[in-house]
């Protein structure tokens, strides 16, 4: 038996494995079981702790601990920014970090990434500085349906984005039970995470997300990131904005200060318990 515990951060939920000596075999498999909802445990994703030191791709501080992130699918992905938060807060939880730590520096693939505990509970993740692509790219949700095409913004938070603004679109109305298909292909060789943003008002939106290798999710920590970058770049050159985006889930902010980016989101542990680790198929 294995020793899990069970998060969420505006219900983009999560089962939390620590492993501080790398002693896991966390296969595809394995990720695809925990996250079954029926059954397995059940998540969007795997959150994997594991001392920083056991990461080859790794090349800061070997102390850290390091969130080796898993889609539900079992593919890797290099940033999640509402596992993030609740990875801090298993951190601080667990006793994982110094007793009275409200700042943890966490390593991820797409780097490091700062969280801070604030007073009222929230976590606020420093995301680094997300990348606006130049081009657009073509994105549809039915294949042969006009009227379900839209240009979309790429935008890279570490992990690939692609944001499409729906001017009149009703956005509770998107069937999004199957994976949107973009053009040119070539712009997303590892696959892309791909946001449907309407407006509520003074930076203020709505966000529904198709992410990869998930499926619909009720919220995306990356990218309400990656809409705030698009929609900031739309808008008057602005040294800084702070946008609230409202998910399927909840609700997030995301601060933009000259290019750098900081999300601020709840995060709760719900549940721990153990898990018999799924055998190999032979
Ligand atoms: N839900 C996450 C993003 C998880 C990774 C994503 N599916 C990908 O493959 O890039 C978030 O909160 O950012």
């Amino acid at each position: 038996m294995v020793s899990f515990a069970k998060g969420h951060g505006t219900k983009n939920d999560f089962v939390l494995l620590v492993d501080p000596d790398d002693e896991l075999l966390l296969t595809d498999a394995a990720v695809r079981f925990l996250c079954d909802r029926r059954g397995g445990i059940g998540g969007d994703g795997v959150l994997r702790a594991v001392r920083a030191r056991h990461v080859p791709e790794w090349s800061g501080d070997p102390d850290l601990w390091f969130m080796d992130y898993r889609n539900a699918d079992g593919s890797i992905a290099e940033m999640c920014g509402n596992g993030v938060r609740v990875f801090a807060r298993h951190l601080v939880a667990e006793g994982l970090v110094p007793a009275g730590t409200t700042t943890v520096g966490i390593g991820t693939r797409a780097g490091l990434r700062e969280a801070e505990v604030l007073p009222d509970g929230r976590i606020r993740v420093a995301m680094g500085r997300p990348r606006l692509a130049a081009a657009e790219v073509e994105v549809s949700l039915a294949a042969g349906v006009p009227e379900q095409r839209w240009r979309a913004r790429a935008v890279d938070v570490g992990n690939p984005h692609a944001v499409v603004w729906l001017e009149g679109d009703d956005l509770d109305g998107l069937d999004l039970t199957r994976p949107p298909v973009w053009t040119p292909r070539e712009a997303f060789p590892d696959g892309v995470n791909i946001e449907f943003v309407a407006p509520v008002g003074d930076h203020h939106v709505r966000m529904r997300v198709f992410e990869r290798g998930v499926g619909e999710t009720a919220s995306c920590g990356t990218g309400t990131v990656a809409v705030a970058a698009a929609l900031a770049d739309r808008g008057e050159n602005q040294s800084e904005s702070t946008w609230r985006v409202d998910v399927p889930g909840g609700s997030v902010e995301v601060t933009l200060r000259d290019g750098d980016a900081w999300l601020t989101g709840p995060a709760e542990i719900v549940a721990r318990g153990d898990v018999a680790w799924p055998q190999e198929e032979a």
